[in-house]
């Protein structure tokens, strides 16, 4: 468990913290999500003492992070992994972590076959790709076997099969109690992974539920019909907003696709297709962040207009 209370971190004028509360909970995956600059990074250093909170604070299980006698046997971290640029074999570099934290080596071989670095485990990690690395990161955070975890862009640089195996260990992770906090920039993984999402805005929280329900506040599903009486359909759909799509069909708001179905069927409407579309993680994410957006790139404005 992790308990965030006021939780504050100032760089001189800049504010990357703003007194924020959150709790992420035992026994499911919380997805961590914000713009460039959110202060996701920021949170999480300070979770792990990395970072001293300008005011406010956040514990671990209990404590404060630096108050637990063995921490690394509290929370496995994954922040950097690119930290990682040694001379030193992946075996070495996971046995010497283990022997400064009193973890037996026999946990280390264990690392790295529930990691998959068997084949590599003797070859230096200097040499180590991006996916590599990754694997390594995240050896090292399982390390000491604990009860919370996290990490930030763990699939960074994995290939699909290396995605879809953090995918299958978090929430393997969170089915056997463990607190997960994981951030990434992929919408469709996170909406694959996580339980619970915290949404991060210039430093405050703009959204902290359940995935299924940021989906729905997002403004729920649409439908999209393709009809050559569109305005026949409009009319038939009193309390619906129906607006026209480039390709000529049209996105119906407001309604199933069974009443959109069932309304043309009762007025003699033709309908070509009827489509209903779920609205995704994305599109809720892209809605709750428009506006807190530190960096922002440049409209194609034609397009918008
Ligand atoms: N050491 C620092 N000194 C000054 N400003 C900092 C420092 N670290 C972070 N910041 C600023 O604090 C804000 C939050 O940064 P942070 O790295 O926590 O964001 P983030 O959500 O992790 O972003 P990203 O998705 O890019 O990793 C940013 O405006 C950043 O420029």
């Amino acid at each position: 468990m992790i308990q965030a209370r006021a939780l504050t971190k100032r760089y001189g004028a800049k504010v990357a913290v703003d007194g924020i509360d959150f709790t992420v909970r035992p026994g499911q995956v919380t997805g961590f999500l914000g713009p460039n600059g959110a202060g996701k990074s920021t949170t999480m250093r300070m979770i792990v003492g990395l970072d001293r909170p300008t005011s406010g604070g956040v514990t671990v299980n209990g404590r404060p992070y630096a108050e637990h006698r063995a921490p690394l046997r509290e929370v496995g971290v994954l922040l950097d992994a690119k930290a990682v640029h040694t001379g030193r074999s992946a075996f070495k570099h996971l046995q010497s972590l283990a022997a400064t934290h009193g973890i037996p080596t026999a946990r280390v071989h264990e690392v790295i076959a529930l990691t998959g670095l068997d084949s590599v485990a003797r070859k230096r990690v200097g040499g180590f790709s991006l996916g590599m690395g990754q694997r390594l990161g995240i050896a090292a955070a399982l390390l000491g076997d604990p009860a919370t975890l996290i990490l930030d862009e763990p699939v960074n640089g994995l290939d699909p099969e290396g995605v879809t195996w953090v995918r299958q260990l978090v929430r393997g992770l969170a089915a056997e109690g463990r607190t997960v906090l994981l951030s990434s920039h992929l919408m469709s993984e996170m909406a694959q992974t996580a339980d619970h999402i915290i949404v991060l805005g210039r430093g405050q929280v703009l959204a902290d539920a359940p995935v299924a329900e940021i989906i729905a506040g997002a403004g729920g599903a649409t439908v999209r019909v393709r009809t050559p009486q569109p305005q026949l359909l409009a009319e038939a759909l009193r309390g619906a907003t129906v607006t026209p799509l480039p390709d000529g069909a049209v996105s119906v708001h407001g309604a199933t696709a069974e009443t959109v179905g069932e309304a043309a069927a009762a007025r003699g409407v033709v309908l070509h297709e009827l489509t209903p579309i779920a609205s995704s993680l994305e599109e809720a994410y892209l809605a709750l962040t428009a506006d807190e957006v530190e960096y922002r790139s440049a409209q194609p404005e034609a397009v918008l207009r």
